[in-house]
C-alpha cells in the first residue's frame, strides 16, 4: 500500500490561505513541493545564437522573448563553452516569467536601478529588453558582489555595480531611473520545487520578518522612481503576505504609484489581488514558481539627473571597463 506523504503543518496553512475554497488546488500546490519537478533551464542570449544551437530546445512560453531559449530537463547549459565565452546567461524559467513585465515598460533607454541585484539575472533581463542608458546594478551583500560583477564582465553587460543599502539609494538617486527592479530577497518557498531544502521556510516568523524587510526596500526603492517611471516588483515566493500584501501595502502608503496590466500575463494574474499582478504556480509544471508587478508612478515631472560624482566615488566597479 502507498502511503502519501504527510503535508507539513506550516505548509498546509499557506495553502490554505492561498486556496480556501479549494481543496484540489492546495492538493495539487503541496504535492507540486514534495514531490520537486526536474525543471527546464533556461538560457538568455547576450549575442547572435550561434549556428548551429548547441543545444535542442523547447517550445516557448507565451510571455517568453525571443532572445531566451528553454531548454529540455537536465541539460547543463552552464558547462558548455559557450558559457564561458559569455555567449549566454543560465536562468531558471520562473525568472522569465517574472521578468516579463519589463517587456511592458514603453520607455526607450530608461535609467534602470536594480536594487537587489546579485547574481544578474534581472539586470540581464532588464538589459535586453529595455537596453538601458545606464545600468546601475547595486548588491547589499559584499560576498554576492563578486559573482554579479563577473557574470556582468563575462556576459559583457554595461553596468555600474554599486553595494549601498536601499536608504542610501533613496537618498543620493531619488527621482533619477525611469525603472526601478526590486527583486526581493524573500523567505524563497519556491526552492522546495527545485528539490532544494529550506527549512523554516513557511514559518509564519519567517515570512513576517521577509514582508517587513520588503516593504523598508519597496518604500527606498519608490523613492528612486522618477515621475511617469515604473517600478517592478518580484520575487520567488509564494507567500501572499510577500507578494500581493506588500503591493497592497505599496500602492496605499505611495498612491501615486498604480499597478500596471501586463497583457502577456493576464492568463497568470493572482486571483489574491484586485490588482494587476501575476503568478506562476509549481504545479503548473512551468517553473518553480514566481510573483511579479509592474507598478507606475503617475505624477508629472522630470525627476532628477544621475549624481554622477557620487557614483564616481563609490561605485565597486564597471564591468565595462570604463
Ligand atoms: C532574489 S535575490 C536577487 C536575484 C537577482 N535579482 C537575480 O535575478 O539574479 C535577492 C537579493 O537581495 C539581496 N539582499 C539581501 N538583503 C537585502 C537588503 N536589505 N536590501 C537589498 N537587497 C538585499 C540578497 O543578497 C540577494 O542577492
Amino acid at each position: 500500500m502507498v502511503t502519501a506523504t504527510p503535508v507539513p503543518r506550516f505548509l498546509a496553512k499557506l495553502a490554505g490561505q492561498i486556496w480556501p475554497d479549494d481543496p484540489q488546488a492546495q492538493s495539487a500546490f503541496t504535492t507540486a513541493l514534495q514531490t520537486p519537478q526536474r525543471l527546464s533551464p533556461g538560457i538568455l542570449w547576450c549575442r547572435e545564437r550561434p549556428e548551429p544551437l548547441p543545444f535542442p530546445v523547447l517550445a516557448p512560453y507565451p510571455w517568453q522573448p525571443a532572445w531566451v531559449d528553454r531548454l529540455p530537463p537536465d541539460t547543463q547549459p552552464g558547462r558548455h563553452a559557450y558559457h564561458a565565452q559569455g555567449y549566454y546567461y543560465c536562468l531558471d524559467i520562473s525568472s522569465v516569467f517574472a521578468g516579463a513585465v519589463l517587456g511592458a515598460i514603453p520607455i526607450p533607454n530608461p535609467v534602470v536601478i536594480d536594487v537587489c541585484a546579485a547574481p544578474g539575472g534581472k539586470a540581464l533581463l532588464a538589459w535586453r529588453y529595455l537596453q538601458p542608458q545606464v545600468l546601475l546594478v547595486n548588491e547589499t551583500i559584499g560576498k554576492r558582489v563578486g559573482m554579479l560583477v563577473s557574470n556582468l564582465r563575462r556576459c559583457r553587460v554595461p553596468g555600474v555595480v554599486l553595494r549601498q543599502d536601499s536608504q542610501v539609494l533613496a537618498q543620493y538617486l531619488a527621482q533619477s531611473a525611469a525603472v526601478v527592479v526590486v527583486d526581493a530577497p524573500c523567505s524563497g518557498q519556491s526552492l522546495l520545487a527545485k528539490g532544494d531544502k529550506n527549512p523554516g521556510c513557511f514559518h509564519p516568523v519567517t515570512i513576517g520578518k521577509n514582508a517587513n524587510r520588503q516593504r523598508r526596500i519597496l518604500a527606498n526603492a519608490a523613492q528612486l522612481v522618477k515621475p511617469g517611471g515604473y517600478l517592478a516588483y518580484l520575487t520567488c515566493t509564494y507567500s501572499p503576505a510577500e507578494n500581493e500584501e506588500n503591493c497592497r501595502w505599496l500602492l496605499g502608503k505611495f498612491p501615486q504609484f498604480q499597478a500596471v496590466a501586463v497583457s502577456d500575463l493576464a492568463a497568470a494574474q493572482s486571483h489574491l489581488a484586485d490588482f494587476p499582478c501575476y503568478r506562476l504556480w509549481p504545479q503548473s509544471g512551468a517553473g518553480a514558481g514566481a510573483f511579479t508587478c509592474l507598478l507606475r508612478d503617475c505624477t508629472e515631472g522630470t525627476g532628477a539627473e544621475i549624481p554622477w560624482a557620487w557614483l564616481a566615488q563609490t561605485a565597486v566597479a564597471r564591468p565595462d571597463g570604463r
